[in-house]
């Protein structure tokens, strides 16, 4: 089969392997935390000059202008966020910043790359743990180079459900979080977990340790790259209503089987998220 992106994949993992160098190397010593869209919505100087360096080192390897980014702290700062039928790169520099600034293990450097709309690849560096997670398009999914394949667990009573409260904290979308998991919990399953990051989560999914991942209010660099790992290691996407996925929507279950998939969908209480492509943007 053709590899038109082989260059663009390799040379994405060797900048995600440098990402994470530059996220170990910041955690040892002070983070000087700021918030964005609330007092829980953290970032950090780190999130920032990693992305930097992320789009830098893209831009230099492949021209200005041929291709696009979308950025998570580009688009804080007022960038666009709107997928082209450009090649585009879609990058959380650091996916589980609130964990980088609590010393909390799971923190990953998550780049998506699409064209035509169509996600080509995706890889994913858990840098505190040392896996590189990557897949390209109709090619396998990889940890560390070992291939990865979601669980075989059909029975939801025997699943592990991964999910995250997010960021908003208003009273009506908590509760219908907790909600959500408490009905889930009470299937029963057999645990809830959550890493702090979705890409992470999704690899979870991905390498067979979890059943499926579900979330109302991540972003579409959060996800890209997890999407072609879990696809590629045999899972699905969809919406939270059980549609077909959609990349910027803001909500997504990711699953090993849609078995799994249909039984979390009948317990997911959705509340409204604005999409990633009507964020407003900078005039
Ligand atoms: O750590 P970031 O990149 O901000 O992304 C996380 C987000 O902040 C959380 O609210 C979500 O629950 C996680 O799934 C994201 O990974
Ligand atoms: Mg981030």
């Amino acid at each position: 089969m053709e590899d038109p992106w082989k260059r663009e994949f390799e040379f994405a993992v060797e900048v995600a392997r440098k990402a994470g160098a530059e996220i170990r190397k910041a955690g040892e010593s002070e983070i000087r935390v700021m918030t964005k869209s609330c007092t829980v919505d953290l970032v950090t100087k780190t999130d920032e000059r990693v992305e930097k360096i992320i789009i830098g080192s893209l831009k230099e390897e492949f021209g200005e202008g041929t291709h696009c980014f979308i950025g998570e702290e580009s688009v804080a700062k007022g960038e666009a966020c709107v997928l082209t039928d450009k090649p585009t790169w879609i990058i959380d520099p650091v996916d589980g910043t609130t964990n980088f600034v609590h010393g909390f293990p799971f923190v990953a450097v998550s780049i998506g790359f699409a064209v035509n709309k169509e996600l080509e690849f995706g890889v994913v560096y858990s840098c505190l743990e040392d896996k590189m997670y990557k897949a390209q398009k109709g090619k396998g999914a990889f940890c560390n180079d070992e291939p990865i394949q979601v669980s075989d667990v059909q029975d939801i009573k025997k699943s592990i459900i991964i999910s995250e409260h997010g960021v908003d904290r208003s009273p009506e979308k908590v509760t219908k979080i907790f909600s959500t998991m408490q009905k889930i919990l009470c299937i029963p399953v057999h645990g809830l977990r959550g890493s702090g990051t979705a890409a992470t989560n999704m690899c979870l999914v991905a390498c067979g340790a979890v059943e499926a991942f579900f979330e109302i209010g991540i972003h579409c660099w959060d996800i890209a790259a997890g999407a072609v790992i879990v696809k590629e290691a045999g899972g699905l996407l969809l919406d939270v209503n059980g549609g077909p996925f959609d990349l910027m929507s803001r909500r997504m279950v990711s699953a090993n089987s849609d078995t799994i998939a249909q039984r979390i969908i009948k317990e997911i209480e959705i509340f409204p998220v604005v999409r990633d492509d009507a964020l407003v943007q900078k005039k």
